[in-house]
């Protein structure tokens, strides 16, 4: 059986691989939430509970107001195809897993709009959230394995909070190796 031709017209998606989620790795697009001896901890409540303190650097912008929701994310398959980015110009957005699934986060520098070579994809563990820093460009949620909730907090305001994108070439997510 002879091969069919690939379609000269269609460019070959660029393939990324997710890589683990650190701080240090996270740091250009902000925080990653999650309980490690590199925090800030202490004990309260008596010696009953620790506190592992002030883990991202929430921003409702000048005129926001905090606020805090659920998100109940359906799963995405694999690989996954990213042909779209968006963010958040007013404010900051962070995520905390509360289904404690593994999740996909898929981001790029704020300012002027990635290209499709600008992006990272991290591999989030489900104790681990983020926080997306004001303006940096990310996909929304991908969720992944199942139906899974996040603690979701960012900002209720005056003015446009999300401008999308659609990136210049698709993204293939490739599932972890
Ligand atoms: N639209 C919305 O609130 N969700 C996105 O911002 C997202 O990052 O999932
Ligand atoms: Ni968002």
């Amino acid at each position: 059986m002879t091969a069919l031709p690939l379609r000269a017209d269609v460019p070959e998606p660029r393939h990324i691989v997710a890589e683990a989620l650190t701080p240090a790795a996270f740091a250009p697009f902000g925080d990653v939430i999650e309980a490690t001896d590199a925090a800030h901890r202490f004990t309260i409540n008596g010696g009953n509970t620790e506190r592992f303190h002030d883990l991202a650097k929430i921003d409702p912008g000048p005129d926001g107001r905090t606020i805090v929701s659920i998100f109940r994310g359906q799963p995405r398959a694999l690989p996954f195809t990213v042909t779209m980015m968006e963010r958040h110009p007013l404010a900051s957005q962070a995520f905390m897993p509360l289904s404690a699934r593994a999740y996909l986060v898929v981001v790029a520098p704020a300012g002027d709009a990635p290209r499709a070579a600008d992006l990272r994809v991290f591999l989030a563990r489900g104790d681990q959230g983020i926080n997306y820093a004001r303006g940096v460009w990310h996909h929304p949620l991908l969720a992944l394995d199942g139906v899974c909730d996040f603690l979701v907090i960012d900002r209720a305001g005056p003015g446009h909070n999300c401008e999308e994108i659609t990136l210049d070439e698709a993204v293939l997510i490739e599932p972890p190796r």
